[in-house]
């Protein structure tokens, strides 16, 4: 097999470079569906004794996903959850923490913390202390697509305290569009089952690291509460994992072109790839585009209902970074977690509409779209040309 002698290549060469060693030389990793491994001797645990404590096949996924990630170190454990209550392990009762404001719900529901808006970078420093002992950050930010001044924070969260970690939530972007260890930060985590996996057809979560010391610790909370990724679902990540690039790219090109076509209609559009995004220049200067998930207003919570349910090719679905398009209400679905008064003092609209861009003809969903938006009343046509009617 190619991509053993040490070289490095780029993100599309490695994601289909999975390197392992076995004795038959087969082409993909193996999966060692196994819990136990008999020991060499008695005092001789060997590579491998349980495959709480670790697994070749998940071995062969952290190695594949260090080199995506950039990073020293990398684990994949159950889900993103899994992943991000492994991280906060790493902290003691009453440490001092910051978070952004507009977190995935899930996380919100994790986290009982000091929240902030992060787009406001003034704000965000005049929080850290030198007793801050961790920051997490997500950009651009589930559903409301707001982008944080990632290398700003980082380097400042380091100047006030040296031993402030880090700790960015890179699931819009993937590694193809952003390795957020290469801006500083200390801990980049992410749901597999995103873009990762791609396929809805698994749950996983991965935390990737620079240092030793953080590694260890997470080693140490992983094999202890037996959150590592099982055999089956590491194999099936590996799996999905090569195709990463092709997948994200061709989304990407696709919410490009529907973010322009709703933004046309006069819809107010929320995604980092349009100039009239707030943060436009800041998104591209530190990513490799803006990625797939977008979300837009219409003004009606009654209107939003009859687009989402009126779609065809858009399923509804929480999740996002899968090869087909899904289409939710966030304050409905992936964020009913929040309360209600939370949400509103945050500016988070109830007519919400998310969309999570998949590999479809671009087309085709567009054509989807109209055909909700017409019978959602939100549009309709008059020679040839689409007019909002929601002005
Ligand atoms: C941005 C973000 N981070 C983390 C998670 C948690 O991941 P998982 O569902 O794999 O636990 C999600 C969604 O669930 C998410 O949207
Ligand atoms: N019922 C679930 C909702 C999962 S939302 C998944 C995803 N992160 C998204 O943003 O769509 C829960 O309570 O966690």
């Amino acid at each position: 097999m190619s991509g053993g002698n040490g070289k490095s290549y780029a993100m599309e060469t490695e994601l289909v470079l999975a390197n392992h060693k076995d004795s038959f030389n087969s082409s993909i990793v193996p999966l060692y569906q196994s819990a136990t491994f008999k020991q060499p001797s008695l005092d001789d645990m060997g590579e491998y004794d349980y495959t709480r404590s670790g697994n070749p096949t998940r071995t062969v996924l952290q190695t594949h996903l260090s080199k995506i990630m950039k990073a020293e170190y990398s684990f994949v454990v159950t889900s993103g959850m899994t992943a991000l209550d492994v991280i906060c392990k790493l902290l003691d009762a009453g440490d001092e923490v910051i978070a952004g404001d507009d977190l995935y719900g899930g996380t919100d529901r994790l986290l009982t913390i000091s929240q902030y808006d992060t787009t406001n970078t003034k704000l965000i420093k005049s929080k850290i202390t030198k007793e801050t002992k961790m920051i997490f950050l997500e950009s651009p930010t589930n559903p409301l697509i707001k982008v944080v001044d990632l290398q700003k924070i980082t380097d400042y969260a380091h100047e006030i305290n040296p031993d402030c970690l880090v700790v960015f939530d890179n699931t819009m972007m993937s590694p193809v569009l952003l390795t957020p260890l290469d801006l500083g930060v200390d801990i980049h985590y992410e749901s597999a089952t995103k873009y990762l996996n791609g396929h809805h057809d698994l749950m996983a979560g991965v935390i990737a690291t620079n240092s030793k010391k953080i590694a260890d610790d997470i080693y140490f909370a992983i094999n202890a509460t037996g959150s590592g990724l099982a055999p089956f679902d590491s194999w099936l990540l590996s799996r999905g994992l090569k195709t990463l690039s092709i997948r994200i790219l061709q989304q990407q090109q696709n919410a490009i072109k529907i973010a322009e076509f709703l933004s046309k209609l006069g819809l107010k559009v929320r995604y980092p790839g349009l100039k009239e995004h707030p943060q436009y220049e800041l998104h591209k200067s530190y990513t490799k585009g803006p990625g797939a998930v977008l979300s837009f207003e219409t003004g009606s919570i009654e209107i939003s209902e009859k687009i989402v349910s009126n779609c065809d090719l858009f399923g509804i679905t929480v999740s996002f970074g899968c090869i087909n398009s899904l289409i939710s209400m966030p304050c409905r679905m992936s964020h009913a977690s929040i309360d209600p008064a939370k949400r509103l003092e945050r500016g988070f609209p109830e007519d919400l509409i998310r969309l999570s861009i998949g590999i479809e003809n671009a087309d085709d969903l567009i054509s989807d779209l109209t055909d909700a938006l017409k019978i959602a009343g939100a549009i309709k046509e008059v020679d040839g040309n689409l007019i909002n009617l929601l002005k």
